[in-house]
């Protein structure tokens, strides 16, 4: 399989060397506007061809992955899609999904977000094995070819993750929350360490772990962290008011020294921490089910957005046309039994008859 990279830092290289380390046959064309981060890449083993340009890079590439920071993105998506054919599926890697929109416009482009990475930079740190058992977001429209979205999927499971297909929308509210608010909230804590010890007049004798823990990915890589800051500004802004709120109400709690509700706080967070993360680990036998739809757009996006609304993850699927081309036949293999049975309900409620293998 020929895949197309254009940025090759951390993500773009993690790709490369996933796709020539676990993909049968892969044949990585990367390119960058920097010429020594290219040089590097071919170097490392994260790409075969280091390409002149972005055209030549897409030329005869079957999957194109976008991984420049977010704000290059829309502009990188246009010159991509005007290169690529019309059997190439084109991708993104971005930490924020709006700027996209217009590039989404077109059928083969489904965009992404690997939900894995590091506070680090550059080729240097990538890994084949970055994206094991990672959430690996996919935001398909309804007019997103159905054929593309498989042979992504089946691509990103090659590269080890977990593909789970969400609304662009909600997927920025969520990131806010989920990745955005940590790493504004890191940066904060080390500025308040750094004010106390300046209104202490001391120096900070020792480290907490707390603190190195809840703090490690403070002042991450600024040319790509400043992008997402901007590109998601309404929605983080959202999120620290809420933050604030809640920070208010502690404060007010400990004012009053309200014990008990210190205590039902505290159990709360640590009862909410460890359901977040088990979930994250749950697995179980996997179930097939399989089912016929017609061959119409936006199919395929509508099951699979119905099922990461309601937190299925598709482990695997496939899709065969019917040789009249007028229906196609769908199966997903789902992990566990309760996620199969309610992705069953789902996929009935869809008005699709089920039937499991
Ligand atoms: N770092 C992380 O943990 C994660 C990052 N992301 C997203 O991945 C993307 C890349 O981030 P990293 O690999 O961490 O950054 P990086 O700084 O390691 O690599 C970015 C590369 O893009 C290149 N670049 C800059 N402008 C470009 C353009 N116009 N066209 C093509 N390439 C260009 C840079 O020269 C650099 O080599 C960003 O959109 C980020 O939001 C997604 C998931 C995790
Ligand atoms: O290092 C960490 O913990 C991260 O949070 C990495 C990360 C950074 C950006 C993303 O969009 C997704 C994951």
């Amino acid at each position: 399989m020929r895949i197309g990279v254009l940025g090759v830092g951390l993500i773009g290289g993690s790709i490369g060397l996933a796709a020539r380390e676990r993909v049968e046959g892969a044949r990585v064309s990367g390119w960058d506007p920097d010429p020594q981060a290219l040089e590097r890449a071919l170097e490392r083993g994260a790409i075969d061809v280091a390409a002149p340009t972005v055209e030549a890079a897409v030329a005869d590439a079957e999957a194109c992955f976008l991984c420049a920071p977010v704000g290059a993105l829309a502009a990188l998506a246009e010159r991509a899609l005007a290169a690529a054919g019309a059997e190439c599926v084109v991708s993104d890697v971005g930490s924020t999904k709006a700027p996209l929109a217009a590039a989404a416009r077109d059928e083969r482009f489904i965009g992404g977000h690997p939900i894995a990475g590091a506070e680090t930079a550059g080729v240097e740190h990538a890994r084949g094995d970055l994206f094991d058992g990672a959430i690996w977001y996919l935001t398909p429209m309804p007019h997103s070819s159905g054929i593309l979205y498989e042979r992504l999927h089946r691509l990103l499971k090659a590269f080890g993750a977990r593909p789970v297909a969400i609304e662009a929308e909600r997927h920025d509210r969520l990131m806010a929350a989920l990745s955005h608010l940590p790493h504004v909230l890191a940066n904060v804590l080390v500025g308040q360490v750094v004010a106390a010890s300046q209104r202490e007049g001391e120096p900070i004798p020792a480290i907490a772990p707390s603190f190195r823990d809840a703090t490690r990915v403070a002042g991450s890589n600024s040319d790509v962290w400043v992008d997402i800051y901007l590109a998601n500004r309404a929605a983080i802004a959202k999120e620290l008011e809420r933050t604030s709120a809640a920070l208010s109400e502690v404060a007010n709690a400990l004012r009053a020294g309200d014990e008990a509700w210190l205590r039902d706080w505290n159990e709360r967070a640590r009862a909410a921490r460890k359901e977040l993360v088990e979930r994250d680990l749950a697995e179980g036998p996997l179930h097939e089910l399989a089912f016929v739809v017609p061959n119409r757009p936006g199919v395929v996006a509508q099951v699979a957005l119905a099922l990461g609304r309601e937190g299925v993850n598709i482990a695997d699927m496939t899709l065969a046309p019917a040789p009249d081309m007028r229906s196609g036949s769908i199966t997903l293999w789902i992990a566990g039994d309760e996620p199969a049975r309610r992705a069953r309900r789902l996929i009935e409620s869809l008005g699709f008859a089920v039937a499991e293998r």
